[in-house]
């Protein structure tokens, strides 16, 4: 049995991460904790922790995981640079699952996106469009930033030097080697996202929509599963699906 510690217990992911670690037969819930926890407590003695939280909350629990030798599956988006290294800097000690989006369809959908972008390389613009919630704190989205990276790196763009999040006012006829985002948020939405690629005369749009959270939570499982085999090292979802 894989004992499972599932941080922001109360959140929407929190919640649902429970009902996925309670319904599988090869989980057992070690522990739920919320802010204000024992963090020491809860995770001593965790295979796993699984973290859906805030980038704050999560590089506190890594600390913890790191001194326990507890493996750990991030789910959060949201972190800056600094953040991202710490991240790496931690896997030097523990296996680490990090991956903006636990979806099997993503993670299908980022490797169509490799093979459009390539094809699509010139004569078409990228846009990419994401809708979700009206409590997401972040924008734009991990998971609509992994396919602005995944398109970049296919097309030898920069992504730092080519994003435009967002436009507004005159802002002149658009750039061909810029990469724009678009952000939605509103009512229940889980999470929407299309990356547009825009030519004369045709255009393809690569999109995947979320209609439960359970996707996520059982993503995350896989990942479990996948970490309790591994040496310390930052993985991402491609690893778990074995789609490097
Ligand atoms: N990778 C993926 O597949 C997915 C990623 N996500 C990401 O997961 C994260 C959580 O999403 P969601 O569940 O909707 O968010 P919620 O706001 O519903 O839940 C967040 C949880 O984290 C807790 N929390 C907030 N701040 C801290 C902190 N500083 N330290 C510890 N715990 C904290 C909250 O506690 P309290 O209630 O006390 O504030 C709450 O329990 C987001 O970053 C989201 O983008 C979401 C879905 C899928
Ligand atoms: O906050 C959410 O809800 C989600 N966040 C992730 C992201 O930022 O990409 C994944 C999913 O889209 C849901």
């Amino acid at each position: 049995m894989i004992k499972v510690a599932v941080m922001g217990a109360s959140g929407r992911m929190g919640k649902m991460l429970i009902e996925a670690v309670e319904a599988a037969d090869d989980c057992l819930l070690h522990a739920t904790l919320d802010q204000g926890s024992d963090l020491r407590a809860g995770l001593s003695g965790a295979d796993v922790m699984i973290d859906f939280t805030r980038p704050e909350g999560t590089l506190a629990h890594l600390a913890v995981c790191a001194e326990l030798g507890v493996r750990a599956v991030i789910g959060t988006t949201g972190f800056d640079e600094a953040g991202k290294a710490e991240i790496a800097s931690f896997a030097k000690r523990i296996p680490i699952v990090f991956a903006p989006n636990m979806s099997v369809g993503v993670n299908v959908v980022l490797k169509l996106l490799d093979l459009a972008a390539r094809a699509m390389n010139e004569g078409f613009d990228i846009e990419i469009i994401e809708a979700h919630h009206r409590h997401k704190v972040d924008a734009p989205s991990g998971t609509a930033l992994q396919m602005g990276q995944v398109v970049a790196d296919a097309v030898g763009r920069d992504l730092k030097a080519c994003a435009v999040y967002g436009r507004e006012g005159v802002t002149g006829a658009r750039d061909p080697s810029t990469i724009g985002f678009a952000t939605v948020r509103g009512g229940d939405i889980i999470g929407d996202h299309t990356v547009l690629f825009a030519g004369i005369g045709e255009r393809i749009e690569v999109s995947h929509k979320a209609s439960s959270r359970a996707i996520y939570a059982q993503g995350s499982l896989r990942a479990s599963r996948f970490l309790v085999k591994q040496a310390p090292g930052l993985y991402g979802m491609n690893d778990v699906l074995g789609f490097r």
